[in-house]
């Protein structure tokens, strides 16, 4: 498979994804180059210097993952991208730290004026007067947007001793009292506040959310920080607020274009400026692209991502607790829709014990994936399994209970279609999958590999005969079960072989005299 890597990332990121793929690394590329380079790749990797546009996307007709080496996902059509069933991953945590102490760094830099004084001092002047600052201590600092990077400023600006006002619709007074803030509305925070950072993503309700009226109401001596997104912060509205000592200073990261191009306030003196840096550490590009590299290894692999952005994330601590089960609900999925020749309108998700209790959404849709791949195979994915279902009037039906019944936790998945039903049943022992019931009858198979599932008549000179058209063929039985119920009862067989069997051997067991009807089923 071949990854295409489009703007800058560090070595350990490419060396990781060599070790699996044939990378290919080309930056600065237009969008028309792009547009002609995509259609051979199966994943592209990017920081924010790409344009992911719909264009670019329809173009992609391999790609199976777009891989984004940091947080912001701005440059991505994420719905042409969903829509296409590509998968959008970001690394949301490898450069928060170093995104948090740019802003302080920032706001120290524009408090005394450190690298206009440097500048001065470079062009040989000494001009202490000039360059008197303002100690951070005691002040003010509003935050906007109090996420993972806004969390991590205002906890450092403590530790500088301000006081902090935030201001994020998404967060309750308990998360703002265990980080010792006030909450507070964008206006309260731009009278009040000596210092304003934002840290939101950029978004219709976040666009210019400081503008003309905020800094209308701020204090002449009130100075605003943007390491997150160009636009969040008015630029125009911005520039003029600056060149009319309306404020008093502005430390700016990131622009609406980037390069910023006649930006009303890139040379001004009060403006402290740096070409998008906020990432731009050693420790954040090597988290970024070693994480993004996994991701990307998991997925063209088959497995699952855990930074999903058009399917909902998994946070890390859920991550681990659920991951087993992602396994286990795809390969119950996928066993079941083969004994269903994948002809069903009903998909029944059922989670018992322990596992009811999780986050069940993406072990949901890992069984839909499961299920839906006997009849697509890898065009399906996390991402569009749930509109493929719609697509074909597959109903999905998800139930949870917490009851703990023989197994601390099991998933059962039923498809059925008027009265014709399968059923498979699976839990997980010390990280091994085991299916525990085929339609209600109870067996014990490690599902690996090629299995043959039969029904059959439970009396004498059936299951030997199955056997010895499986050894004439030289098919190694390596696991066997049979189903308990009583003798003349009709009962299920399920045999794990070391090697595929053709449709041939399948029909010779079908005519084994007893046997009702034998699938096979590849995991
Ligand atoms: N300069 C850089 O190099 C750099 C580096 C990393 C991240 N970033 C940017 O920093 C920003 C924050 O990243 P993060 O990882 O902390 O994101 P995050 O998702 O953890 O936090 C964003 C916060 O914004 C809040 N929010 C959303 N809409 C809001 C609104 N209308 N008003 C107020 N708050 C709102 C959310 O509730 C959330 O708490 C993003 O824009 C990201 O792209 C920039
Ligand atoms: O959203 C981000 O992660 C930052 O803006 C960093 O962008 P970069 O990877 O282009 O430095």
């Amino acid at each position: 498979m071949k990854v295409l890597v489009s703007d800058s990332l560090s070595e350990e990121g490419v060396a990781k994804l060599e070790e699996h793929f044939d990378v290919e690394v080309s930056t600065g590329l237009s969008e028309d180059e792009l547009v002609e380079k995509i259609g051979e790749f199966d994943a592209l990797v990017i920081r924010s210097g790409t344009q992911v546009t719909a264009r670019v996307i329809e173009a992609a007709d391999k790609l199976k993952i777009v891989g984004r080496a940091g947080v912001g996902v701005d440059n991505i059509d994420i719905p042409a991208a969903t829509e296409k069933g590509i998968i959008v991953v970001n690394a949301p945590e490898g450069n928060m730290l170093s995104a948090a102490e740019h802003t302080i760094a920032m706001m120290l830099s524009m408090a005394r004026n450190i690298p206009q004084a440097t500048a001065s001092l470079k062009a040989g002047k000494w001009e202490r007067k000039k360059f008197l600052g303002v100690e951070v201590n005691g002040k003010t600092l509003g935050v906007i947007g109090l996420g993972r990077i806004g969390a991590e400023v205002a906890k450092r600006a403590q530790g500088l001793e301000m006081n902090i006002l935030a201001y994020d619709p998404f967060v309750n007074e308990d998360r703002a009292k265990e980080l010792g803030v006030e909450l507070a509305s964008v206006k309260n925070i731009a009278k009040r506040a000596d210092f304003i950072t934002v840290h939101t993503p950029l978004t219709k309700e976040t666009r210019n959310i400081l503008d003309t009226e905020e800094f209308d109401l701020m204090k002449p001596t009130a100075r605003v920080i943007n390491c997150a997104r160009g636009g969040i912060i008015n630029e125009d509205a911005l520039g003029q607020a600056l060149k009319n000592d309306k404020i008093a200073g502005a430390a700016i990261d990131v622009f609406t274009n980037e390069p910023p191009e006649n930006c009303s306030f890139v040379g001004l003196e009060n403006a402290v400026v740096t070409p998008h840096l906020g990432a731009s550490t050693e420790e954040a590009q090597v988290n970024v692209a070693v994480s993004v590299a996994e991701e990307v290894i998991s997925v063209l692999n088959g497995g699952p991502a855990r930074s999903t952005i058009n399917i909902p994330s998994i946070k890390p601590e859920i991550m681990s607790t659920i991951y087993p089960y992602l396994e286990l609900a795809e390969t119950l999925g996928s066993a079941v829709s083969q004994l269903m020749d994948g002809n069903y309108e009903k998909v029944e998700i059922a989670y018992k014990g322990d596992v009811a209790g999780k986050d069940t959404r993406h072990l949901t849709l890992a069984a839909l994936k499961g299920v839906l791949k006997t009849i697509m195979g890898a065009a399906v994915n996390y991402v569009n399994a749930p509109s493929i279902a719609k697509s074909r009037d597959i109903e999905v039906i998800e139930s949870k209970s917490e009851r703990v019944e023989e197994y601390s936790s099991s998933i059962t998945i039923k498809l059925s279609k008027d009265s014709i039903s399968k059923s498979i049943t699976g839990t997980v022992v010390e990280d091994d999958l085991r299916i525990i019931m085929i339609d209600g009858q109870r067996v014990d198979l490690a599902p690996s590999g090629y299995m043959i599932v039969s029904n059959h008549i439970n009396r004498p000179n059936v299951i030997g005969p199955c056997c010895m058209i499986l050894g004439d063929n030289e098919i190694n039985i390596s696991g066997m079960q049979v189903g308990r119920v009583q003798i003349c009862g009709k009962t299920i067989m399920a045999l794990n072989v070391d090697s595929e069997v053709s449709e041939d051997i399948l029909e010779q067991i079908r005519h084994v005299d007893g046997i009702i009807d034998a699938k096979l089923v590849s995991l």
